[in-house]
């Protein structure tokens, strides 16, 4: 499983109807997805990440549950691609091998298996069967900030060794600053370098995702996640639109053409966008609190029934560590936050 290192070029892999499925609550309509995919694919995007937002299985009480069967998604973006191939997301313990199995009938080639970023070790049951089914892997260490360069590196060494193509940087939060993800970038290349192609997701909470994308290149990372509109969790993330101009000006070639990436999110996503991801308070404080970007929408509703400000939850999921998975703490939260306010 050697992969070459000495190239120069990055693939983008664009997420809009993964990590922006959280940004319209699980909601997109195989319409959306049709049109999106279409536009992706005649801008040269080479894979595009399609599943409810928490990853495959993800629709539930829990997470939220999604308008339209994730798996239908999933087969109609495999029809509309003419040359961009399909990528899913799987959370070990939120999906389970049944739905990668199904998500890889339904079309998709590679699956991008998430873990907390010191939990790897549950990743190689996952890594093996995709492996198995023949499909392209790549490992999100989520909530990167929440552990050091070294420790991350060897996180990603574990999921190498499973049989992880593509270990990712995961800035789940917006919370990494240039230098601390600059770190991370370098610790990965030196670690698995030579077997693997690092990659890099950031969230724009503190408006540095296309900023620590320009750096994930220089450190020698070759995938780097963006989403039109920048739709997704959070503030949402680097704009693939924002990317495509930007490598196009270094000169850095993604194989994208970036005056089509413009159109895509101009007259493809953003018509239909009931809400456009944006760096206000609470997504802010998100970023500058170190808190996983999927909480924004559960600390939002939660705020408005128990009449407390959602950044006053968000601040305390970040003063109690929570992470991905403690969804329902949210609620604890809001509960605790309201007494306070009667007494
Ligand atoms: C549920 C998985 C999570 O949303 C993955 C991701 O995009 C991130 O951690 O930023
Ligand atoms: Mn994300």
């Amino acid at each position: 499983m050697t992969r070459p290192v000495l190239r120069d070029d990055v693939r983008i892999i664009d997420t809009t109807l993964r990590d922006g499925s959280h940004a319209v609550a699980h909601r997109f309509t195989e319409t959306q997805v049709r049109d999106t995919v279409r536009a992706l694919d005649a801008a040269g995007v080479e894979w595009i990440e399609v599943s409810h937002g928490d990853g495959v299985g993800g629709s539930s009480f829990n997470y939220g549950f999604s308008g339209t069967d994730e798996m239908s998604l999933i087969n109609a973006a495999r029809e509309e691609a003419r040359r961009a191939k399909i990528a899913v997301l799987l959370v070990p313990g939120i999906g389970t091998v049944d739905d990668l199995k199904r998500a890889h009938d339904a079309g998709a080639e590679m699956v991008r298996v998430a873990t907390h970023c010191t939990e790897a070790d549950v990743s190689p049951q996952h890594f093996a069967v995709a492996r198995e089914l023949g499909m392209e892997t790549a490992g999100f260490l989520m909530m990167a900030h929440k552990t050091d360069p070294e420790n991350l590196a060897k996180q990603a060494r574990i999921m190498v060794d499973a049989g992880c193509q593509a270990p990712y940087v995961t800035d789940s939060a917006g919370a990494l600053l240039m230098g601390d993800a600059r770190a991370r970038f370098e610790a990965l290349v030196a670690e698995v370098g030579d077997e693997a192609w690092v990659g890099y997701h950031g969230h724009q909470n503190m408006s540095l995702g296309v900023a620590n994308s320009v750096i994930a290149h220089e450190a020698g990372v070759r995938y780097i996640d963006g989403s039109l509109c920048a739709l997704g969790a959070g503030a949402g993330n680097s704009p693939t639109e924002v990317l495509g101009a930007v490598f196009d000006r270094l000169g850095v070639a993604t194989g994208l053409d970036a005056g089509l990436l413009l159109d895509a999110a101009e007259e493809v996503v953003r018509p239909y966008l009931s809400r456009w991801p944006k760096m206000d308070r609470n997504a802010i404080v998100q970023g500058w609190a170190g808190v996983y970007s999927s909480f924004l929408l559960h600390a939002e509703r939660a705020a408005e029934r128990y009449k407390v400000p959602a950044h006053a939850i968000l601040r305390r999921c970040g003063e109690r560590g929570y992470v991905g998975g403690q969804e329902d703490m949210i609620i604890d939260i809001a509960i605790g936050l309201a007494e306070e306010q009667t007494t």
